[in-house]
């Protein structure tokens, strides 16, 4: 029986952010710069809402400034589109997140096109995917970044290793394998139109699973010993009428077969705010030529 243990995302992404907030201190003293991170919130989606408060939250502490812009969800897409090209002028903000999903009307690929590549901490802009797909400096979408750091840390050198995806958004999955790619891993991508999926899985010495369904990837598909990153938050019903968050993954099942696991809530989702910090600090010194 292998004893599964539990990656802690949640001290790590505290011990980052102070890190990264001893850099920031450092930034204010040295050069008098304060990077400044904005972040777009089109809509009043509760879930949304609380990741945003979060990040200003945690954006403050770190010693940054936080711009918060809360639209409603009738915002005409040229409004929208109009702050945005404010946001990309304002030498106070280095960083700009557009909170996803927009509303219906709104064309999000027009909208994260309209950010300046370089204050895109979201590296969501195609201008950032493609610098990452080829190599260069990129600012490197922060959920895939997370996952990524949590992997060498607890792991070491990923080289050799394989490692599949299941998942294919611009936004996690694509991202997850590129990140994967570069440290030398041997990179499988699976999705809803992959056949024998379990059979894929099983294969895998690290397992992302970036779906949005909740536990779907069963104790069965995990190679033993693998190393499984859980990116999924999916809210479900409880009994008592409240919901609970679970992953992708069916955590109790993969116990005594994974060798590590990241919790949810406590996993990933904690390294993605972290990221996002280090990605505006990124882009700070960037834009500073630092
Ligand atoms: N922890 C964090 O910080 C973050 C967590 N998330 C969470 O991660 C999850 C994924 O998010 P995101 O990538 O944006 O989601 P998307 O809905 O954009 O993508 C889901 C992917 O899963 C695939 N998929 C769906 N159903 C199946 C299936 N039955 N079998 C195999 N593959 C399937 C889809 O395949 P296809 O392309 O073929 O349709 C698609 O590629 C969600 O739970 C989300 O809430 C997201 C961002 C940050
Ligand atoms: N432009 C954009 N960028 C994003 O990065 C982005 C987005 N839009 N839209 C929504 C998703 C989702 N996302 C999460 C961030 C933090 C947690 C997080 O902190 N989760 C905690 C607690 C969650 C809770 O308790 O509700 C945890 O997993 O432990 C989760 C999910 C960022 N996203």
């Amino acid at each position: 029986m292998i004893e599964t243990k539990p990656i802690d995302g949640k001290a790590f992404a505290a011990n980052l952010r102070a890190r990264i907030a001893e850099q920031v201190a450092d930034l204010v003293r040295t050069r008098g710069v304060t990077p400044g991170l904005a972040v777009v919130l089109v809509g009043e989606d509760p879930a949304s809402q609380v990741y945003v408060r979060n990040k200003a939250a945690q954006t403050l502490e770190a010693g940054m400034a936080s711009f918060e812009h809360k639209l409603p969800a009738d915002t005409a897409e040229a409004d929208l589109l109009a702050l945005v090209a404010r946001l990309n002028a304002d030498p106070a903000v280095n960083g700009i997140l557009v909170q996803l999903p927009l509303p219906g009307h709104i064309d999000s690929t027009k909208v994260l096109a309209a950010i300046e590549p370089a204050k895109d901490v979201d590296g969501f802009h195609v201008v950032n995917a493609g610098r990452l797909a080829v190599g260069l400096d990129a600012l490197v979408p922060c959920t895939p970044l997370g996952c990524v750091m949590l992997l060498k840390h607890h792991l070491g050198n990923l080289s050799g290793l394989k490692a599949v995806v299941v998942g294919r958004s611009n936004i996690v999955g694509k991202p997850a394998a590129q990140l994967l790619l570069k440290e030398d891993c041997t990179v499988t991508i699976a999705h809803s139109r992959t056949r024998d999926l379990p059979g894929e899985c099983r294969q895998a010495d690290i397992l992302v699973a970036a779906v949005g369904r909740p536990e779907m990837v069963r104790g069965d598909w995990i190679k033993p010993g693998a190393t499984v990153i859980d990116v999924g938050i999916n809210r479900v019903p409880k009994e008592d009428g409240k919901t609970r968050l679970v992953g992708d993954v069916a955590y109790g099942e993969a116990q005594g077969i994974a060798g590590l696991i990241t919790p949810v809530p406590g996993g990933v989702g904690p390294m993605t705010i972290a990221c996002l910090l280090q990605n505006t600090l990124t882009a700070t010194r960037r834009q500073n030529g630092l």
